[in-house]
């Protein structure tokens, strides 16, 4: 899954590296905001920044991530869009000091300015108190009890292992139980159907109060987006079609588009 960077194996970072003279760079920011509408409608640009430097304000880097560097040459060059986005950029070519592409290495990450999502929900205490508000409602209901009849003491501590882990918190269910096809492989005929997907939804959030899980609106909304991914998934793997998925990583989940409000 890649919903964590927004980008793919092949994506490659342009980096363009202009020394532009303090009496044009008014002229060559203006220019750049014209041309950057061409990068905002390609579909082979993935995103792009150019950053000022502040100890030496001739110095500009663009940085550019493309789907492909064939992407980029083959497809941008050649589309509807780059005459418009070349002519906005021509008179400043001359300027240019480096333009490459660059391949992502296996160095990277983020740091800790914005708490994981694990953080925020107060740690593997809380995705316990979690698991266990939830299954003790799970085994009283109509809808579920029968899905779970049966249930293994640990399930609900294994529950809350995963959610730990997708969550952000450390691997402790990938290094004890295994990766996300193993936790898929759990509901492989199980036959789950809407209404107790729906049931499970309801559950989980009336358990998330329970336990006193934040309840700010940044969080739950990130919360809920993972509990209808993971629920859908659920029941796509537990249907007659399903087929064993590869092996793959377990999801890291993130922030949505609101990051977490820190005043
Ligand atoms: C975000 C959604 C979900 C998550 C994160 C999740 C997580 C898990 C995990 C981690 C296991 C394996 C537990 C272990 O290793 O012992 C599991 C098993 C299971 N899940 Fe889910 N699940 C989800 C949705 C659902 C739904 C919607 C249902 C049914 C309505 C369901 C029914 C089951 C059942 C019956 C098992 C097997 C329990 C057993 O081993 O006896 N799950 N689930």
């Amino acid at each position: 899954m890649t919903a964590d960077t927004g980008t793919t194996a092949s994506t490659v970072i342009e980096y363009i590296r202009y020394r532009i003279p303090e009496e044009r760079s008014a002229e060559f920011l203006a220019a750049y905001t014209r041309a950057a509408a061409q990068l905002a409608a390609s579909p082979h640009c993935v995103d792009y920044e150019l950053t000022r430097c502040e100890e030496d304000f001739a110095h500009f880097v663009l940085r550019i991530t493309w789907t492909s560097t064939q992407d980029h040459l083959e497809g941008f060059r050649t589309s509807d869009l780059f005459p418009a986005f070349l002519a906005e950029i021509r008179p400043y070519i001359a300027d240019i000091e480096e333009m490459r592409h660059y391949q992502p290495t296996s160095v990277r990450g983020r740091g800790s300015a914005v708490p994981t999502l694990y953080t925020w929900a107060g740690g593997a205490e809380a995705f316990s108190r979690l698991t266990e508000a939830f299954y003790a409602k799970v085994v009283k209901d109509d809808l579920l009890a029968p899905v779970f009849a049966g249930l293994a003491p640990e399930h609900a501590e294994h529950v809350a292992l995963w959610l730990t882990e997708v969550f952000g918190g450390p691997p402790a269910y990938s290094k004890t139980q295994g990766g996300h096809g193993h936790m898929v492989a759990k509901h492989f005929g199980r036959g789950i159907t809407e209404p107790q997907r729906r049931r499970w939804v309801g559950l989980i959030q009336d358990a998330a109060d329970e336990a006193g899980l934040p309840t700010d609106a940044e969080f739950r909304s990130a919360f809920l987006a993972y509990i209808e991914w993971g629920t859908r998934l659920a029941v796509h793997f537990s249907g007659p079609d399903a087929e064993s998925p590869a092996e793959q990583p377990v999801p890291l989940w993130n922030w949505g588009a609101a990051p977490p409000y820190q005043g």
